[in-house]
């Protein structure tokens, strides 16, 4: 319907998508069939339990990269808070949390400002019942119990929880000159960049020249990026509906084919969106593993939520998702990487520091959803190579001594870990979606 008679699937991007994932040994197929099968399943439900619901985030700390605060560097402009009078009928009385007055001016734009966002796609629920709340003190009280081992307590006095059933991932119009700044800076903060490449957007066919660590990095970030563009294309305001002079929210949401053709076709990308396509595989093999490495370690945690029968069901059902992780037959292998002396020393370093730097522009994006999703995606991602590179850790041998005394993930890794690789599994069910549905 889309794509007009004269052209097939094959020509528009799929036929691209077979053979090995770059620098795995398992191919697109397997992955296919491992995550659509038997990944995917299991872990969209998982992450419905309480204990990975709700994700403690801080979306109100300052960007440290630019002057301007995102609000102003994303529209150019200064926003005007719009008068209570002027609001809609959705956003009064979001009570138990919500904070009016930074939603206004945060998320609404003048009109006369350039649109890079829409305040009620962006707008996100932070609604919380006053029993979760009553729980989250409890929590609190057994992770600090158990932060007896942890090197970075958790300090940030701003984060909150936030549901994420209630906010999510999908499109919400952000887009243009702020939207563009941050994978702009992102790509630019890899600087393991091929020599005599000067945009921040590395070509794919540039890549082979460099070494293997640089590719990874590359393949990280551009594989999340598929991610988060797959996501809004497959949950697309397909009919807006006005109400108020603004988008609603209410309207029909469903898969948009054109967008999808936009961003991953060749004929649309110079060639490029069936390599990014590739690389939402490579990122989701390296999670994979890094989840197989640390099951001996996650399945002695307990998932605690201070209701008993909840609690044994959130370990089973993680347990039983390790188990199907582990049987994945041709896992990344992370061994490869940092090898041979003090260069490769070096180059662990820089690639942490990186990658922490891509966690602050986190703190740059404009709009709150995103923010909440990308924060949590770096996040999963960074918890997935703390693990992989935690040579210093025989998560066997811990895990049979009972106690793991050099290694230590905080509930808001493991929440972020769990979600980030429910989100890149979705990705690749989505993907196969639109691959059936297309056909
Ligand atoms: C952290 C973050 C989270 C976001 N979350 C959402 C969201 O939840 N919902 C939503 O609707 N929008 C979200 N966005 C915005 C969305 O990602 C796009 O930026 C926006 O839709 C504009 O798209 P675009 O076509 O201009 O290209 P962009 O996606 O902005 O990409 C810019 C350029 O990057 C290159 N590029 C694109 N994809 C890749 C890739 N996979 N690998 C390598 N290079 C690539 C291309 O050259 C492209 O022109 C988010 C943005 C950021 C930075």
């Amino acid at each position: 319907i889309f794509f007009g008679a004269d052209k097939t699937i094959n020509e528009l991007c799929f036929c691209k998508l077979q053979g090995k994932v770059d620098d795995c040994n398992c191919t697109i197929d397997a992955v296919d069939y491992f995550n659509n099968k038997k990944a995917y399943p299991r872990i969209s439900s998982l992450v419905l339990k309480d204990y990975f619901r709700f994700y403690k985030v801080n979306l109100k700390a300052k960007c440290p990269f630019w002057t301007d605060d995102s609000r102003c560097a994303m529209r150019y402009c200064n926003v005007k808070p719009c008068r209570q009078s002027d609001l809609p009928p959705v956003y009064k009385g979001f009570a138990n949390g919500g904070d009016v007055s930074y939603t206004l001016s945060k998320n609404l734009a003048s009109d006369d400002c350039e649109q890079d966002t829409n305040a009620e796609l962006s707008f996100l629920n932070t609604t919380l019942s006053a029993s979760i709340m009553e729980d989250f003190a409890a929590w609190k009280a057994y992770d600090d119990a158990q932060d007896y081992y942890c090197q970075l307590p958790d300090v940030d006095d701003e984060a909150e929880y936030v549901d994420l059933t209630l906010n999510p991932e999908r499109f919400t119009g952000y887009k243009g000159k702020s939207a563009h700044r941050i994978w702009n800076s992102i790509y630019m903060e890899n600087c393991f960049r091929p020599k005599n490449s000067y945009g921040a957007y590395i070509r794919s066919s540039k890549l082979n020249g460099m070494c293997l660590e640089k590719r990874v990095f590359y393949r990280v970030v551009s594989g999340l990026h598929a991610s988060i563009n797959l996501h809004l294309c497959a949950n697309y305001l397909l009919s807006e509906r006005e109400s108020y002079g603004i988008i609603s929210d209410t309207g029909r949401w469903g898969k948009n084919f054109k967008e999808f053709e936009r961003r991953f076709s060749p004929a649309m990308t110079d060639g490029e969106g069936p390599q990014w396509l590739r690389n939402l595989y490579f990122v989701y093999s390296l999670e994979l593993r890094a989840l197989e490495k640390a099951a001996p370690y996650l399945e002695q945690e307990k998932y605690y939520t201070g209701r008993e029968k909840e609690d044994n069901e959130t370990v089973a059902a993680v347990n039983d998702f390790l188990r199907v992780v582990k049987t994945f037959p041709e896992h990344f292998n992370e061994s490869a990487m940092f090898q041979g002396g003090d260069s490769a020393k070096k180059l662990k370093a820089d690639f942490k520091s990186h990658f922490r730097n891509i966690s602050r522009i986190m703190d740059c994006v404009g709009c709150d959803k995103c923010k909440l999703w990308g924060k949590l995606q770096i996040q999963g991602l960074g918890t997935a190579l703390k693990i992989l590179f935690a040579d210093h850790v025989d998560f066997e041998s811990e895990a049979q001594k009972g106690q793991f005394s050099t290694f230590r993930l905080r509930r808001s890794e493991i929440v972020a870990l769990f979600n980030s690789i429910a989100r890149l599994s979705s990705s690749i069910y989505e993907l196969d979606q639109f691959g059936l549905t297309m056909r």
